[in-house]
């Protein structure tokens, strides 16, 4: 995933300055010079959204201010102290809840905290993307925070096509190949607040969160594009992806997650290699 600093304010513009990614909180508290640049550009805007978007509390500006820099404090004498890189998320709820306590019920924390603590098990070991349990937390978190803001939240779900047929007529250890690389390409493919899990067996899911539908339909088959224009182990690969989006009648993950499948079924029925939105 790129993580260049251009991309952290166009992730920042992309959400309408409310809602964060951990993964842009973890830049942003890693790297000093985009977490200068953005102050200068968003003042203490830039703390309420970290806040915000860490406990689903809003606290007034210049004290998610102070509370950014003693959880940043704190972070780096976490990692100091236990000699590994703490996640910010972890940080934040242990500087939260028993150091300087503020959550009355820190519920969002303690799910990233038990997600990230264990990190062993955050990413699929075969395709380098998340796990399931990551994207069950991100997408119940995401669509709660879509909720507050402007923006809606989509799911794409992605399934191999004929990958039976890969693995009958190239063996299981190229079918392991393809897997590996179609989740390469589509960690290329998508923006650093994106999420990119295995949801199971070749079943990839993305959550992308302030995307209108339109371009999240346009993100599909870009990556179903490169997909298809990548040959691997000499095989040629596609995918069928289906793409749902938080609305009216879509508000939990298990209908967005029910919508994007019957997406996908349709779009298997279609001819495969193409993208159908719920
Ligand atoms: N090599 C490999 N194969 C896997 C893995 N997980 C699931 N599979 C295989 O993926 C195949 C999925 O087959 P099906 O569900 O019939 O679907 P398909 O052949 O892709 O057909 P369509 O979905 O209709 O395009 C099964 O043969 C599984 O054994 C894995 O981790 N590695």
């Amino acid at each position: 995933m790129a993580d260049c600093e251009d991309e952290y304010f166009e992730d920042l513009i992309q959400l309408g300055e409310e809602k964060l990614s951990v993964n842009l909180i973890q830049n942003i508290a890693d790297k000093k010079s985009a977490a200068n640049k953005l102050e200068a550009k968003y003042g203490t805007d830039l703390y309420v959204s970290i806040l915000l978007s860490l406990t689903h509390e809003t606290f007034q500006p210049e004290q998610a201010k102070k509370l950014w820099q003693a959880i940043n404090e704190h972070y780096q004498q976490l990692n100091k102290l236990l000699a590994r890189d703490v996640h910010i998320a972890v940080a934040a709820m242990d500087y939260l809840s028993n150091i300087n306590p503020q959550l009355e019920s820190p519920i969002i924390i303690s799910q990233q905290k038990s997600t990230f603590i264990t990190n062993t098990s955050t990413t699929d070991e075969l395709t380098g993307l998340y796990t399931r349990e990551v994207f069950d937390v991100n997408l119940a978190k995401e669509l709660e925070l879509a909720k507050r803001t402007p923006h809606t939240v989509c799911l794409l779900m992605i399934d191999i096509d004929d990958f039976k047929q890969v693995n009958d007529n190239h063996g299981h250890q190229a079918g392991d190949q393809v897997l590996a690389t179609v989740g390469q390409l589509i960690l290329a493919s998508v923006r650093s607040m994106d999420i990119a899990a295995r949801y199971g067996g070749e079943e990839i899911v993305i959550i992308m969160p302030a995307i209108e539908p339109s371009a999240a339909n346009l993100a599909a088959n870009r990556i179903r594009a490169n997909i298809a224009n990548t040959q691997i182990q000499g095989i040629n690969v596609t995918v069928s992806i289906g793409v749902a989006a938080l609305n009216k009648t879509i508000t939990s993950s298990s209908a967005m997650i029910k919508a994007a499948d019957l997406a996908l079924y349709k779009a298997k029925h279609s001819g495969k290699n193409c993208v159908v939105s719920s």
